[in-house]
């Protein structure tokens, strides 16, 4: 940010809280290159990532997680917290922990906070994780190029940006581990599988009830996505870009392309966005 606070941004999704550490100073900007040919990007990543799971979890044991969070954070400076939510009940016992510590700054965003143009009726109701994703991605794609969001955590979103920058609207579908469990809870004999089996690619021809639903949540997530991404690409002048993030996408982003363009994967993409977000209403 534009002054000598560390930000500590946290997105607070359907299943988790995740929080994102930003050291002042400097330190954690421009996304390291991959390799040196390749320029680095002006949207700052996070030093330090942490992830809380809050479903399923007593209010006691998820805010005893985060508490532990601070112990790990660095104990010096002015820090502003600035909080995301998808999730208002969550959201709320968040704040109200966060309220007992002696943030310089402590924000919620709402859409109407974020330098972005929101093509929607309702810009509000659009989940925020989303515009931020969307806020991220203008910072990555090329000039005069629609981009395509996608965030595959609880639901997966796949969102278009136009070439101006606009958050366009998009499709929201079940995500594939609660999908999963949508299987699990809907019929009488299909099991509960761990999240752990969308880690590596499985066999498309599955030779039991584990394997053909492994098949169905791992090749179904990325199909669903494929289609989503070229229906919204129909009405764009050039082939988007395409970016994927979200807890659920690590072991299925390089099957995620459109065309022949693999679709670039950053695993912090919201924490970008609040940072950026961050950056403007510190600063104004
Ligand atoms: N190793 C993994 N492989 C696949 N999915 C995972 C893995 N770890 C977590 N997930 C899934 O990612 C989702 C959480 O991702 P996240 O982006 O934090 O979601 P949300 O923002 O909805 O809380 C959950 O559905 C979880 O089951
Ligand atoms: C669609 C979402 C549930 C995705 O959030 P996630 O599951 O990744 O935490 C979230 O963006 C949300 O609650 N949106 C509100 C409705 C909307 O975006 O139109
Ligand atoms: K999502």
């Amino acid at each position: 940010m534009a002054n000598e606070s560390h930000l500590l941004a946290i997105d607070v999704g359907s299943s988790r809280v995740k929080l994102g550490w930003f050291p002042a100073a400097g330190a954690c900007e421009g996304e390291k290159p991959a390799s040196l040919p390749i320029a680095a990007t002006p949207l700052a990543i996070p030093a330090e990532v942490f992830r809380i799971e809050h479903r399923d979890r007593s209010a006691e044991e998820w805010t005893a997680a985060v508490d532990a969070c601070f112990l790990a954070l660095p104990p010096t400076g002015e820090i502003v917290c600035v909080v995301a939510s998808v999730h208002r009940g969550i959201a709320e016992k968040l704040i109200t922990r966060l309220q007992l510590r002696p943030w310089k700054k402590l924000l919620s965003l709402r859409a109407a906070d974020l330098p972005l143009t929101v093509n929607v009726a309702e810009p509000e109701k659009v989940g925020i994780d989303r515009l931020l994703g969307a806020l991220a991605v203008n910072q990555l794609r090329r000039q005069n190029s629609a981009a395509i969001a996608i965030d595959m955590g609880t639901a997966t979103t796949v969102d278009l940006i136009g070439t101006d920058g606009a958050f366009e609207g998009g499709a929201i579908v079940a995500g594939p581990t609660l999908a999963l469990a949508a299987l699990h809870a809907g019929t009488a004999s299909l099991p509960q599988l761990d999240a752990s089996i969308l880690a590596a690619p499985p066999a498309a021809v599955g030779k039991s009830t584990i394997e053909a639903m492994a098949s169905g949540a791992y090749w179904g997530a990325i199909g669903a996505v494929r289609e989503l991404s070229q229906q919204l690409a129909f009405g764009c002048a050039d082939q988007p870009q395409l970016f994927v993030t979200g807890g659920g996408s690590a072991g299925l982003a390089p099957f995620i392309r459109l065309g022949d363009q693999p679709a670039r994967y950053l695993p912090h993409l919201v924490l970008s966005g609040i940072r950026l977000a961050a950056e403007r209403l510190v600063a104004s």
